[in-house]
């Protein structure tokens, strides 16, 4: 029997008046497909969004933020410049930058752009689903899992189980280590880990599967908790808020006798709800190591 983690649960639950209070600037260079979800989650927490993807202002854009995140969902050419100029702007200023490598082993470009800005610039956190985290750890010689990615969504082989989250999780440390970065592998149970500890949330459900965006506004959150707290810290109560908001969305849905386009609506509405309370009352976060 796993035991819950109280006292980081009480602890990483501050974290959330801290995010209200400061209201950093976040800027996310991120795709076209979820953008907007991705400002208003950001926004709903209590920090500022910028979505800037443009070279000219991407130097001023970095200097001025609190954190940076890039995430590779539409890597047009024009996005790549933007990408690469502000990791290594943000590692020069010391400015958390967070990673989303979407679909990651899937194409060479997607493939080549990961490794350049992971070489580059450290990302003070990578997030991602199985899929993709395997797929790094195969680029970066670290791991040799035989990953199949299936575009965005994690392929079927790579789904986090029961059985197979505790050797998923070890594997994902040593990426961790290897890279000297915090990793947050989200899925059926999420899991984070700096390479020394190793966290797993077992909050969320499949409905936040079935519409697009859940996994890159988790990213754009990591980004304006990092922007207070410590990257490990980030990225737990970041998958705590949003695993929790996504539950209380869904029993909302279902009460309601509604479908996912509600669900996308009421889960930016328990976003903005959340706090330290909501938290405490329903975080299942275990320590396993
Ligand atoms: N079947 C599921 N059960 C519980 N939580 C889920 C499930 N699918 C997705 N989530 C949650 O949705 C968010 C996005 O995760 P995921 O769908 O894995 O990302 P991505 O969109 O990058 O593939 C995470 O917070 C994760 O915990
Ligand atoms: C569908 C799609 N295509 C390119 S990016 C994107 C969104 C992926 O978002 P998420 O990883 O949050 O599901
Ligand atoms: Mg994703």
């Amino acid at each position: 029997m796993k035991q819950n983690d109280t006292e980081k649960i009480k602890q990483t639950s501050q974290i959330i008046e801290k995010l209200r209070k400061t209201n950093p600037l976040i800027d996310c260079i991120t795709n076209y497909v979820t953008v907007n979800d991705c400002a208003n989650a950001v926004l709903a927490l209590g920090a500022s969004p910028a979505m800037s993807t443009e070279e000219l202002e991407a130097i001023e854009f970095t200097q001025i933020s609190n954190a940076v995140v890039i995430n590779m969902g539409s890597p047009l050419q024009i996005n790549l410049t933007t990408m690469q100029m502000v990791a290594v702007e943000a590692k020069k200023t010391n400015t958390p930058l967070i990673l989303d490598p979407v679909a990651v082993g899937v194409t060479s470009l997607r493939n080549q752009t990961t490794q350049n800005l992971i070489k580059l610039a450290t990302p003070n956190i990578i997030r991602g689903n199985m899929s993709e985290i395997k797929a790094i750890g195969q680029l970066f010689n670290i791991t040799q899992t035989d990953s199949k990615a299936k575009g965005v969504d994690v392929a079927e082989d790579d789904i986090i189980s029961d059985e197979n989250v505790e050797e998923n999780a070890y594997l994902v440390a040593k990426i961790a280590k290897e890279l000297e970065t915090t990793i947050a592998v989200s899925g059926v149970m999420d899991i984070i880990t700096n390479g020394d500890e190793i966290y797993l949330v077992d909050n969320g459900n499949e409905v936040m599967s079935q519409i697009t965006g859940t996994g890159c506004m988790l990213t754009c959150i990591m980004g304006a908790y990092s922007a207070v707290v410590n990257p490990l810290d980030a990225a737990i109560i970041a998958t705590l808020s949003m695993t929790i908001a996504g539950d209380q969305a869904r029993d909302k849905m279902i009460q309601k006798d509604e479908g996912s386009a509600s669900f996308r609506t009421y889960l930016i509405d328990e976003l903005y709800k959340m706090n330290a309370e909501t938290i405490i009352e329903n975080a299942k976060l275990y320590k396993i190591k």
